[in-house]
């Protein structure tokens, strides 16, 4: 481990115990609910139907994002260092990644590739030629007190990312917005300062160093924290579909910078705030929304903005300043002088016998991109009949979709079963024990074989559900062996069931009266109270024929 004495200023290379360095834990927080509206009732968004507050008619709120995504490679941009998460401190570091004079910079191809998938699934146009320069800052994770980055020539540029919002009154209605991206650029990841605040000192972990970034840059096109948020949510689902980032925010491979400002409409934009590394979308949703509202606290009350760089207090729920209020920080960016312009192909550019290894044609990488997950929603509305804001639940939980598909292609039952047995009972049972979709102790296969059974006419609705309550308990039954263990099949036997429905009409004369009288909810009671003699095992409908039967001789 390397050691950096008295924050900011010297540091040293240091040896230091492998096991007297912890990782902070990154902030966690279920992402699950994210589309429908974060926001606490005291830091309402401005962009939201609701009724603004005191004072917010009069300001409009500007975001804008940075989002740093981790290029899923084996290794790191420039050097053949490995990539990988929670590998022992400084394990993963090469000469170059630690600065060593003399080490030189060798591009990675699958970045590249990686970028220029990303820019085209983003409807990026993509340049090629690009350019690698030096931005400067000293801290002490940045060995060469540079980062590599793409500032003068981006590899992509001029995308659009369209996302959809929930409103209505039950938050139904999918409301499709857009934000422009004005640049993907590829640069180096830096190390990771570990502060030991107890030792007062603090720990340099170059693992992270050198790893390829993809900065995804938005133009200041959004308007409060869950606009941000979904638009996040969305460019993380994309990047999974690509396989170009793994994108786990908990894990640090999706890290957002938020840009916040307020403005009277009509007037020039506001200064802008910059809170740095957001690192989960329910904390970026409600640090925009604190920031938002702190801004517009301040100039109500006649302060001002600075223009300086907060972070976000995710226990305490507020923005705070980080750093001086000096200005804009100078990066001295230069010209990588290390690194040749980086020069893509397409159809009418490539040399004629080029060889395929030695050069990244735009257009085979095209041929290769796979169902982004808006086309995935369109197709689960056509194919599958289901309401568009259900084929946002699937994607949005990690591993649903998966599960949805497995069932349907294991069982008989209708699609539109499928879909409200897999998001109101399967996903009601994950949420209520907070289990994600591979903790399930319900298999696709058991949930298949369930539904066919309910399908069959085996089992009733209610029985059905009683099964699921056993296969949850995860004892290795089958629904089939559930059911007949429990003897929870249908009942067949309409001589049994008439005799039965004759005496609980006896037996509860004030609500055949209530029928007779007209009121429609005393048949519902009736087929309760038959259903339960039966433990579920009856027809409703068979047992609401014989009752209407009955009533009307
Ligand atoms: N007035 C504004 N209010 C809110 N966001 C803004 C405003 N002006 C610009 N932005 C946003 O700020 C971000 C600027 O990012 P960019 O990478 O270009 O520069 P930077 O923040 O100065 O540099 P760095 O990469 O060092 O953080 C963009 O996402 C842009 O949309
Ligand atoms: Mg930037
Ligand atoms: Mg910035």
């Amino acid at each position: 481990m390397l050691r950096w004495v008295g924050r900011g200023r010297l540091w040293t290379f240091a040896r230091v115990d492998g096991g007297s360095c912890h990782r902070r834990e990154a902030p966690t927080g279920s992402t699950s609910n994210w589309i429908r509206g974060q926001s606490s009732v005291a830091q309402q968004p401005l962009c939201m139907t609701q009724k603004p507050r005191k004072g917010e008619h009069k300001w409009a709120a500007v975001v804008g994002l940075e989002i740093h995504a981790q290029i899923s490679s084996n290794s790191k941009l420039f050097s053949g260092s490995q990539v990988r998460f929670s590998a022992p401190p400084n394990s993963l570091v090469s000469f170059f990644d630690a600065s060593l004079p003399g080490t030189l910079p060798v591009l990675n191809r699958r970045c590249v590739e990686a970028a220029v998938m990303t820019g085209l699934a983003l409807n990026c146009h993509i340049n090629k030629k690009s350019l690698f320069d030096r931005k400067h800052y000293f801290y002490a994770d940045l060995p060469a007190g540079y980062q590599i980055t793409q500032q003068r020539l981006p590899i992509a540029v001029n995308g659009s990312l369209t996302y959809g919002v929930c409103a209505g009154k039950k938050q139904s209605q999918v409301i499709p917005k857009t934000v422009r991206i004005k640049q993907i650029q590829l640069e180096q990841d830096s190390g990771k300062s570990l502060h030991d605040d107890l030792r007062s000192q603090t720990l340099i972990d170059l693992n992270r160093a050198g790893v390829g970034l993809l900065e995804v840059v938005l133009e200041p096109d959004l308007s409060c924290g869950e606009e941000a948020a979904t638009a996040v949510r969305e460019l993380q689902l994309i990047l999974q579909a690509l396989g170009t980032s793994q994108a786990n925010m908990a894990e640090g491979q999706l890290r957002v910078d938020a840009n916040i400002s307020v403005h009277h409409p009509g007037e020039p934009l506001g200064v802008r705030t910059e809170v740095k590394n957001l690192n989960s979308i329910r904390f970026l949703a409600k640090a925009i929304d604190y920031e938002i509202q702190r801004q517009i606290n301040e100039l109500e009350n006649g302060g001002e903005i600075l223009n300086e760089t907060r972070s976000f207090h995710y226990q305490l729920g507020c923005t705070m300043s980080m750093r001086d209020k000096e200005g804009k920080q100078d990066y001295r960016f230069m010209p990588e002088p290390n690194l040749p312009p980086l020069v893509l192909y397409d159809a009418t550019s490539l040399p004629a016998g080029a060889d395929p290894q030695q050069v990244i044609n735009i257009d085979q990488i095209r041929e290769t991109l796979p169902e982004l997950p808006s086309v995935t929603r369109e197709r689960l509305v056509q194919q599958y009949g289901m309401l568009l804001e259900h084929s946002f639940t699937l994607l949005n939980e990690v591993g649903l979709l998966e599960f949805f598909q497995n069932v349907i292609k294991e069982t008989r039952a209708e699609p539109k079963k499928v879909t409200s047995w897999v998001l109101n009972t399967f996903l009601g049972y994950l949420k209520q024990q907070n289990l994600a979709v591979s903790e399930s102790p319900v298999t696709p296969s058991a949930l298949a074989e369930l539904l066919d059974l309910l399908d069959s006419r085996t089992i009733s609705s209610a029985a059905a559900k009683q099964v699921f309550e056993e296969l949850w308990k995860r004892e290795g039954k089958t629904p089939g062996q559930i059911v007949s263990e429990k003897q929870l099949e249908l009942m067949e036997d309409r001589g049994a069931l008439e005799q039965l429905c004759h005496s609980m009409m006896e037996a509860h004369p004030q609500v055949v009266m209530d029928l007779k009288k007209g009121n429609p909810r005393a048949i519902n009671k009736l087929i309760g109270l038959v259903r339960k003699a039966t433990q579920s095992r009856a027809d409703p409908a068979m047992i609401k024929e014989i009752l209407e039967k009955k009533l009307s001789s």
